[in-house]
């Protein structure tokens, strides 16, 4: 898909891993929803990147991802807006540090709930232009989380729902792929240490210092899913040891 012109959604877009994707997007040269719970941080990231492209690409939405109301305002602001919807990032995440259910609910069933949202109003079945859908798993999709059992599975379930929709793309045109990133260092990240430590030891911080990616370089595997028209069914890894790359799992047999 080439992305100029193309109008985007990323949840979580006011911070972390979700900021560098708004800024990979908006440079090249989308339309960007920046929705999140962080009413400041988002407008001020908003303000900052129509200063830097003297656009108006990009718009701030406060969204809390477990109302469905609000994701549907939020996808309807991106029609007003723009006109279209073509790229969706389910991105928020919490960790499950003090309330794991919480955590289901961002991190899996609004990610689902996002997902058919999006699917409805991109659906070429419904008169729309297609489009790719990037759901931020984890390498916790992966390999379990000694310290976030419940935020692994939410990760797995991510994967999994996300993986089940390859089919959309011959039917809807839309492609759905999963981006898996390695630590980030980010608030969430840092707000897990201690759980790491718990689990891992003492010297985690040590020995997961080549597993650390930066935010931008998950924005770059982001943009590569989104701009190649083969990516669909894809698992991505964005890890300190192999950089960006593909996870291959055995094809089922079905
Ligand atoms: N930081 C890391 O080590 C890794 C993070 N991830 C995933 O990447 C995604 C982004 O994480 P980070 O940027 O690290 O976290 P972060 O904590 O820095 O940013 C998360 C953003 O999501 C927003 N958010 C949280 N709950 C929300 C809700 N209910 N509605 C709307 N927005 C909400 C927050 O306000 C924040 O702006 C998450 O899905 C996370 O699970 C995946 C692998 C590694
Ligand atoms: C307290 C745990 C929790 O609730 C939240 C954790 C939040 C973010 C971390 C998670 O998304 C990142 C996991 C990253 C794992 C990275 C590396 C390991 O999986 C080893 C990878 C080995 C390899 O790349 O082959």
């Amino acid at each position: 898909m080439k992305i100029e012109g193309k109008t985007a959604i990323v949840t979580g877009g006011a911070q972390g891993i979700g900021e560098q994707f708004c800024r990979a997007l908006v440079d090249h040269g989308a339309n960007v929803i920046i929705a999140d719970l962080k009413k400041q941080r988002g407008e001020d990231l908003c303000r900052e990147l129509n200063k830097q492209y003297r656009s108006n690409r990009a718009k701030f939405i406060q969204c809390d991802v477990t109302s469905k109301a609000d994701l549907q305002n939020t996808i309807h602001f991106a029609i007003k807006t723009f006109g279209r919807l073509d790229i969706l990032c389910n991105n928020a995440g919490v960790t499950e540090i003090g309330n794991w259910e919480k955590a289901i609910e961002i991190n899996f069933t609004s990610v689902i709930r996002g997902t058919k949202l999006a699917i409805e109003v991109m659906s070429t079945r419904n008169g729309g232009h297609g489009g790719v859908i990037i759901n931020t798993a984890s390498m916790g999709a992966i390999f379990p989380i000694m310290g976030g059992p419940v935020y692994s599975g939410t990760k797995f379930g991510v994967l999994g729902f996300s993986r089940s929709l390859s089919n959309l793309n011959a039917s809807d045109g839309i492609r759905v792929n999963v981006i898996c990133p390695a630590f980030v260092r980010t608030e969430m990240f840092e707000a897990s240490i201690p759980n790491y430590i718990d689990s891992y030891g003492n010297d985690f911080q040590k020995k997961m210092k080549k597993h650390i990616v930066s935010p931008v370089l998950v924005a770059r595997g982001m943009i590569q899913l989104v701009e190649d028209d083969t990516k669909n069914d894809a698992v991505m890894r964005v890890t300190g040891v192999r950089g960006i790359d593909y996870y291959k799992f055995q094809e089922s047999k079905l």
